[in-house]
């Protein structure tokens, strides 16, 4: 389910109440981003506020990062599909078996179900959090292997930083797609993130999709902070 014009940023609405976030939706073009609904969100405002962003014309990547026993994990893409929304995701985490139970679901969908990405290391997270967890590993070889069993499961791509993106391309091919949160245009504030690329930075690295949300969406001008960033990638 991609547009024609496949817009490359996705404006992460990670706000306390439908209101905020349907103000926000006013101010933008759906030719021109997708929108984001996470965790906060759709607890607050559910299933009718991802219907009401669908009415202004909009394609939602619906952010809940499922991690379950692969028939709750199913459950819930497919109930994800039923929604019509354009991206879902699970945690690559959750295994080969999950993993490959989520794709299967979709299938009766046909050419109409959502891409079905896979989170592999929350780009908040650096190599001290990873050790914490037990993984030695650097988050680029993490990443890199959580990405080799996601596309082995059938899957459209994951979530990294846009920083693991050439080595990902590379490795796992040009259609496997790379949805890149941890966007921070050179003035912005990194806040909790860490393992950070500016939009330019992320687009050549090889990024098919820049999630961002503070950066545009505390802007004083949203729609110019998210027009700025398209002219930045324009000069590429
Ligand atoms: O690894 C991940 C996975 C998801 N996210 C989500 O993206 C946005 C980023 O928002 P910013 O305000 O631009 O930091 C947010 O909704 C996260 O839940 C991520 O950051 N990293």
């Amino acid at each position: 389910m991609i547009k024609s014009s496949d817009p490359k940023i996705v404006v992460a609405l990670d706000f306390p109440s439908e209101n905020q976030a349907l103000m926000l939706a006013d101010k933008l073009d759906p030719a021109k981003c997708r929108l984001k609904v996470g965790k906060e969100l759709f607890t607050r405002s559910g299933p009718q506020l991802v219907r009401n962003l669908h009415d202004k014309g909009f394609e939602v990547f619906l952010d809940l990062k499922f991690h379950d026993i692969p028939n709750t994990t199913s459950a819930a893409v497919e109930a994800a599909a039923d929604l019509g929304v354009w991206m879902v995701n699970v945690h690559a985490s959750g295994g080969e078996r999950m993993m490959t139970a989520c794709r299967e679901r979709l299938e009766r969908f046909g050419s109409e179900r959502p891409l079905l990405i896979a989170v592999t290391v929350l780009t908040s997270m650096g190599v001290d959090d990873l050790v914490g967890i037990g993984i030695s590993d650097s988050p680029e070889a993490h990443v890199a292997r959580l990405a080799t069993l996601t596309r082995r499961c059938g899957l459209d791509g994951v979530v990294c930083s846009a920083q693991e993106a050439p080595k990902l391309k590379a490795e796992q091919g040009q259609d496997f797609k790379l949805v890149t949160p941890g966007i921070r245009p050179a003035s912005a504030e990194r806040g909790d993130q860490q393992r950070v690329m500016t939009p330019v930075e992320a687009v050549q690295a090889g990024s098919d999709y820049l999630v961002i949300g503070r950066p545009i969406t505390q802007a004083p001008d949203p729609l110019a902070a998210m027009n700025a960033i398209y002219s930045e990638l324009a000069a590429l």
